[in-house]
């Protein structure tokens, strides 16, 4: 979306005229109104294509204009214009969803500035030309259709340029780990690393040691010394998944590294500085468990600096066939067979499901029935809903539970603290296990199957199997 037609909204008159004639002066086509009320009517009957507004309006303020123009017109990008710029008024307008702020007196060169900054990532999120650059592995495509994921994903490329700690929430499945990528893809950091770790893998020394590093000998079993993953990440970007499960232990920890970007490693007294953007992602409300005393204040406020949410399948009901179409298609090439159609029956099927495992599941259902379609129609008796459910006890290739030799996993699973089993995706539990093994054996997979008790050619299988669906490097 190019944008040609601003309106300015600002109850002085003299700032009002200021801020039109700089918007003028660049070539924009403006409008200048000095009732905030007047400019909701304003914009339900215009199409324009940035609002710039005053903060404070007897009327109205700002950040209250931000918020009723975001449900009247989502997408609509605004800018706050103050002559009382503080960091809380900034936080609150980001949170409202603004796109960005401006110190009166605002010149045309800052107000060009913001505006091109504007139009680019309008252009970003331009699905077409979003899609065209996400093409390769590397970049892996996000299929965005609802205004509320292209609203979200707006969010996302507008945040991806601060520095700040990102919390990203929704429910599992929707896509959380995908729009922390997108972050990290469109930041500065872009050339620097993008590393994972889920929380709630796990036990409380592991993800200890495996955030922070060990030294050698700080614990039974650390054989040599472990760089962490702050340091993996340093000048990167690191996704904490499943943040709500962390221990008060680790959390304390956590929040130290958030404000002085220093730790040290587990059983070492060396402190290490590092340059990583966090950026957390949780299933559970994280209010809640600070309301419950399960998890610090002072950290919730750290993580909660930036937050993101993304809604859950079922209400974002377009985006259901384009995302079936795009696995279907990702499944047949990486089988090696002609993406099939999907039937008139199938669409309905799958649009009248509700998805309460939201994209993976709609994920899962389609690998399933691209194995099983005959022919080049994939119609509704090859979609098998609920099979994948309970989600919360299966991951996104089903594997643990499909095996045939089920004792193998007794020894993955005791490395892990029983609390949280019940809340983990069996496959990615799995999956962590083997990676974290292998890591500790330097990547060699004679001793880690052994070390998990199973053979080196099921090790082998599964890695290359996750490797094929761009689930491990
Ligand atoms: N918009 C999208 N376009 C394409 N694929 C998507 C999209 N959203 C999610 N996926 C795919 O769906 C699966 C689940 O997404 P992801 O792992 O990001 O969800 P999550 O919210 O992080 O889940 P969890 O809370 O369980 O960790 C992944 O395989 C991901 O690639």
């Amino acid at each position: 979306m190019t944008i040609e037609r601003i309106l300015v909204v600002d109850d002085d008159p003299l700032s009002r005229e200021f801020l039109g004639e700089a918007a003028r002066s660049l070539g924009y086509t403006v409008e200048t109104l000095g009732s905030p009320l007047r400019a909701l009517e304003r914009i339900a009957k215009t199409d324009f294509d940035l609002v710039l507004t005053d903060l404070r309006m007897p009327e109205l303020d700002g950040i209250e204009l931000v918020r009723r123009v975001n449900e009247l017109e989502p997408g609509l990008p605004l800018v706050l214009v103050t002559a009382h710029g503080s960091v809380k008024s900034a936080v609150d307008a980001m949170q409202a969803g603004a796109r960005d702020m401006l110190m009166k007196p605002v010149t045309p060169e800052g107000l060009g500035i913001v505006i091109e900054r504007i139009a680019a990532t309008n252009r970003l999120v331009n699905e077409n030309e979003y899609l065209r650059s996400q093409q390769s592995e590397a970049h892996p495509q996000i299929v965005a259709r609802s205004p509320r994921i292209l609203q979200t994903l707006r969010s996302a490329a507008r945040i991806a340029h601060s520095r700040g700690t990102v919390l990203i929430s929704g429910e599992s499945g929707t896509g959380k780990e995908r729009i922390a990528q997108f972050i990290h893809e469109n930041s500065p950091r872009k050339d620097g690393p993008f590393i994972r770790v889920n929380c709630a893998a796990l036990s409380e020394q592991l993800l200890e040691s495996e955030l922070f590093g060990h030294e050698k000998g700080s614990f039974t079993g650390a054989h040599r010394r472990h760089e962490g993953r702050f340091e993996l990440a340093d000048g990167g970007t690191l996704l904490l998944d499943e943040i709500g499960e962390i221990s008060p232990a680790v959390q304390a920890k956590l929040l130290r590294v958030l404000e002085e970007n220093e730790f040290e490693r587990v059983g070492g007294d060396r402190t290490i500085s590092v340059d990583v953007r966090v950026v957390a992602a949780t299933n559970r409300k994280l209010a809640d468990e600070v309301a419950d005393g399960r998890f610090r204040e002072d950290l919730y406020y750290r993580l909660h600096v930036l937050p993101i949410h993304v809604d859950p399948l079922r209400e974002r009901p377009e985006d259901i066939l384009p995302l079936a179409d795009h696995f279907a298609r990702h499944f047949a090439l990486q089988s090696g067979v002609t993406p099939p159609e999907l039937s008139e029956d199938a669409r309905r099927a799958l649009e009248d499901w509700n998805w309460p495992g939201n994209v993976r599941e709609l994920e899962n259902v389609i690998q399933r029935a691209v194995v099983l379609a005959r022919g080049d129609q994939l119609r509704s008796e090859d979609l098998s809903f609920g099979a994948a459910l309970p989600v919360s006890a299966r991951g996104p290739i089903g594997i643990v539970g499909d095996d045939d030799d089920d004792d193998e996993h007794s020894n993955v699973h005791s490395i892990y603290d029983p609390a949280v089993l019940a809340n983990r995706k069996l496959a990615d539990i799995e999956r962590d296990a083997i990676l974290a093994t292998l890591d500790e054996t330097g990547g060699n997979k004679t001793e880690a199957a052994r070390r998990l008790g199973v053979t080196a050619r099921t090790l082998s299988n599964k890695m290359k199997l996750w490797r094929q669906l761009g689930l491990v490097a």
